[in-house]
């Protein structure tokens, strides 16, 4: 709680600062207008008891700096009989309030208080949002290269329309982002967003999830409960992983596309929702399709619009934006300082061939920002098998095809936290051929 006592009268402002130092206030003083404006450009001031005739400068002058330089502190002004018309007309400037001398202190100290609780709050009000103007821009889809200017022009086409959409790529090329961005600016953005991770639910749960279920629809279900489809009418669902579900799940949801109709589990009634399905998959479909594992119309219905997100590998005109936007962003979360990667840092970063794509590059970074000492990532920061696999010459004897082979498999398996079906589709390659493979590099217990 700081305050400023701004009067010419020694006395006066002596009593008034041992008034408020005991009620736990940080009293500063100043005898005339430049010395409290001096005060104010190196102290954050709570509330200034401001006179309004003071030898240098007139008070309403002050008042008007004061509010430029620190526009959350509150000034009340201190007036004489006859200067009270000042007084009143500081309040269209800004001033909290205005107390006519001589004043009862406790009445001063009442209003201190409250002047206090109101600067307290405009500050908070302001990193509140200060703070949500940092993380919205942490959920801007970022790059600079061709590709992800022209995904950017799609996502502005598309957003506006009610058009089911389904975006494709790689695990980690930001494909949620670029859901969330279509979302933003959408009519639907006053609505919930809501996001289901197909795969990491069991067909009925998906279900019972998203349309709902009556009572005694099965063991367990003793009260009716109803479906995200519901709960989130007008909103947008974000089906992610979406060629993992079930053909009777796929055939549900078919309908619900098709018709906007759902009947929830257990139920014999039809029930309508508005709802904007977007629904993504780093899975091939068309593959899917063929080996009958996907509804050759449910795609046609999902892809009315495909949005495809090429992997970082394809796309390396991205890295530098990205380094520099994760770079940020740890360091807004870690409250560090760190503002770029040496040039040799940066060139392992746009060698490596990045598997688990932009989430695997934020990864790195946010390691590196924790291990870096001044304010430039260097190559130390750095992962070791990230290092070997960027910077490893092509004469260089060590590295042998194999090994990168294998560095390459064991990099795949974190990013899919030991999923081997997601590893081997990742890598291309069959889960026999992985599992042969782990074999080989005695890679099994890793
Ligand atoms: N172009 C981008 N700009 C900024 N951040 C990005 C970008 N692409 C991805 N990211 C970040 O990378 C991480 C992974 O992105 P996201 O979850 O959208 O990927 P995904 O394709 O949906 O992955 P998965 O298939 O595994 O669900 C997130 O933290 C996201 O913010």
């Amino acid at each position: 709680m700081n305050l400023l006592i701004v009067d010419d009268e020694v006395s006066f402002r002596v009593h008034l600062r041992h008034v408020f130092e005991r009620k736990g206030y940080q009293v500063a003083e100043a005898a005339d207008g430049f010395e409290a404006i001096d005060k104010a450009k190196e102290t954050l001031f709570d509330v200034v008891l401001l006179d309004i005739i003071l030898p240098d400068i007139d008070g309403i002058e002050v008042l008007k700096q004061l509010h430029l330089s620190s526009p959350f502190t509150q000034i009340i002004m201190m007036t004489g009989n006859a200067t009270v018309e000042n007084a009143i007309a500081s309040m269209k400037l800004g001033a909290y309030d205005y107390l006519v001398k001589p004043f009862d202190f406790e009445e001063l100290s009442i209003l201190v208080n409250r002047a206090f609780e109101l600067a307290r709050l405009k500050r908070e009000r302001e990193a509140a949002e200060h703070e949500k103007f940092l993380k919205s821009r942490f959920e801007e889809f970022i790059g600079q290269s061709e590709h992800t200017r022209q995904i950017l022009q799609l996502v502005e086409k598309v957003a506006p329309t009610n058009s089911t959409v389904l975006i494709t790529g790689e695990t980690g090329t930001g494909k949620e982002l670029v859901a969330k961005a279509i979302y933003r600016k959408s009519a639907r953005s006053d609505k919930p967003f809501i996001v289901i991770n197909c795969s990491a639910m069991q067909d009925t749960l998906l279900e019972s999830e998203l349309f709902g279920y009556i009572k005694g629809a099965f063991t367990g279900a003793v009260k009716n409960k109803s479906g995200l489809i519901e709960v989130v009418n007008s909103g947008t669902l974000f089906l992610d992983e979406i060629g993992d579900v079930s053909p009777e799940f796929q055939t549900k949801l078919l309908r619900f596309l098709e018709s906007g109709e759902y009947r929830p589990l257990g139920s014999t009634h039809t029930y309508k929702s508005d709802v904007r399905i977007i629904a993504a998959t780093n899975r091939d479909l068309k593959e899917l399709m063929k080996q009958g594992k996907f509804r050759e119309d449910l795609f046609y219905r999902l892809n009315v619009f495909n949005i495809h997100l090429l992997p970082l590998r394809e796309r390396p005109e991205d890295i530098p934006v990205l380094v520099e936007h994760f770079l940020s962003k740890s360091c807004f979360a870690l409250k560090k300082c760190v503002k770029k990667c040496s040039p040799q840092a940066m060139k392992i970063l746009q060698d490596y061939s990045w598997p688990g794509n932009v989430r695997e590059l934020e990864n790195v970074l946010e390691r590196a920002v924790i291990l870096c000492d001044g304010n430039q990532i260097k190559e130390d920061d750095l992962p070791g098998d990230i290092k070997s696999l960027a910077t490893a010459p092509l004469s260089d004897s060590n590295l042998k095809l194999e090994e990168v082979e294998r560095q390459h498999i064991l990099r795949v398996l974190q990013e899919t936290n030991g999923n081997k079906t997601r590893a081997a589709q990742l890598l291309g390659i069959s889960k026999k051929s992985l599992y042969f493979k782990l074999r080989k590099y005695h890679l099994e217990k890793e």
